[in-house]
């Protein structure tokens, strides 16, 4: 009989690498010396020592392929957070990340490293100082964080040290940096439609954003920590930048960084709050015959109008974690790679 050989350590698979997160994850991976397999449903980007496979995460056989010899995995492919199909989210997010698992058993994958959220305990009020041990929401603001809530589940309690396959989870919290598809396209397109004029409710609630430097870093370590005697197997680890900000004062700082307005009048936050759940009615109800997706939807209000951020205290002592780029690095490196988002561009 064949005797299957133990993956090398340094080979490692990228399940959404095509993605913002991913292709940060891989560029880094890259530096540190590893090889990389690239799991995604598109081909971004060629890079040497990357090996590409498309295809569908919910389909065992292509994934098998793509991990043959690979003896870590980090999941971090999900459709987008602004979609509603709950049925797309259901069959990413749960039935594909079960189908991952089984292929990363059937494989000899040793360690699956998923990039969950914070918002996993998010309902829309205020957290403070968040920590892990928060429950998961039990009222899910909307389908993407029903099911990122059932994708932890799902990724922790496959951790299994007697059959050696180790898992963790990384719950970073507002992404951004270069070639992020969504909070500065979505903001400059909102300034530019002259509707970035409001601040919603009094500004004072702190909220964290990551550099998605940090965000990979907490992921490599993670993956490095994880061992059968290290105290993280099963566990959740918050990653964000440690550097809690006024939500409104993160937008007006990349908004002024690339020639927009800062936001300045303030509105009250249930006032906005009810007229994005009302024009969010209408549009479901309209649906059959009008399609019209509002800017401001409840779970953006909400998100731009209650505290919300997360204590790394644990990812700290467990992995050794600190951010590697600070909140104003950060936001000077991001502002300066949308030469096209800028003002007058
Ligand atoms: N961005 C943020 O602020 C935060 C993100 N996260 C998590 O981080 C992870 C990465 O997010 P981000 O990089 O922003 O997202 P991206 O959309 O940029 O990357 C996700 C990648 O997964 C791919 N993908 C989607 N469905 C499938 C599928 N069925 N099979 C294979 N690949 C698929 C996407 O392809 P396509 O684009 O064609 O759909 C995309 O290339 C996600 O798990 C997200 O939940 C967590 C906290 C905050
Ligand atoms: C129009 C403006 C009021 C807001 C523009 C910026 C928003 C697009 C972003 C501000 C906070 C972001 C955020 C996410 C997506 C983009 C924002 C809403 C997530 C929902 C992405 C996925 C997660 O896991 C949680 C994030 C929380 C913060």
């Amino acid at each position: 009989m064949a005797t299957r050989l133990r993956p090398s350590s340094k080979r490692c698979a990228v399940i959404g690498g095509s993605g913002f997160l991913g292709r940060h994850l891989v560029e880094k991976l890259l530096e540190r010396g590893y090889s990389v397999s690239v799991f995604d449903i598109r081909q971004s980007y060629e890079l040497p020592g990357v090996t590409f496979h498309q295809g569908d995460l919910c389909d065992k056989q292509a994934l098998l392929s793509a991990l043959q010899d690979v003896s870590l995995v980090f999941h971090c492919a999900s459709p987008a957070p602004g979609s509603d199909d709950r049925k797309l989210f259901e069959r990413v997010n749960v039935v594909g990340t079960q189908t991952v698992i089984q292929a990363c058993i059937e494989a000899g994958v040793q360690k699956l490293v998923l990039t969950s959220s914070a918002s996993v305990v998010y309902e829309g009020t205020d957290i403070k100082n968040g920590k892990e041990d928060l429950p998961y929401a039990k009222k899910p603001i909307d389908y993407y964080t029903q099911t990122k809530i059932e994708q932890e589940k799902l990724v922790l309690g496959a951790c299994n040290k007697q059959k050696g396959f180790l898992t963790v989870a990384i719950r970073p919290h507002g992404i951004f940096g270069p070639r992020d598809p969504q909070l500065v396209p979505i903001l400059v397109d909102t300034a530019r439609r002259g509707k970035m004029k409001f601040i919603i409710g009094n500004g004072a609630n702190l909220v964290d954003f990551t550099y998605v430097e940090n965000v990979v870093h907490g992921h490599i370590l993670a993956a490095e920590h994880l061992r059968p005697d290290s105290p993280i197997c099963g566990k959740a680890y918050h990653i964000t930048n440690d550097e809690p900000i006024p939500f409104w004062d993160f937008m007006s700082e990349v908004l002024v960084g690339l020639g927009y307005a800062a936001p300045r009048f303030h509105l009250p936050y249930r006032l906005v709050y009810g007229l994005a759940l009302l024009l969010w009615l209408l549009s479901v109800l309209l649906r059959p015959f009008v399609a019209f997706k509002p800017t401001f939807t409840p779970m953006r209000v909400a998100l731009a109008g209650t505290f919300h951020y997360y204590s790394c205290q644990r990812a700290k002592e467990h992995l050794g974690y600190k951010p590697v780029v600070s909140l104003k690095e950060g936001i000077a490196c991001t502002v300066q790679s949308y030469p096209h988002l800028k003002s007058g561009a």
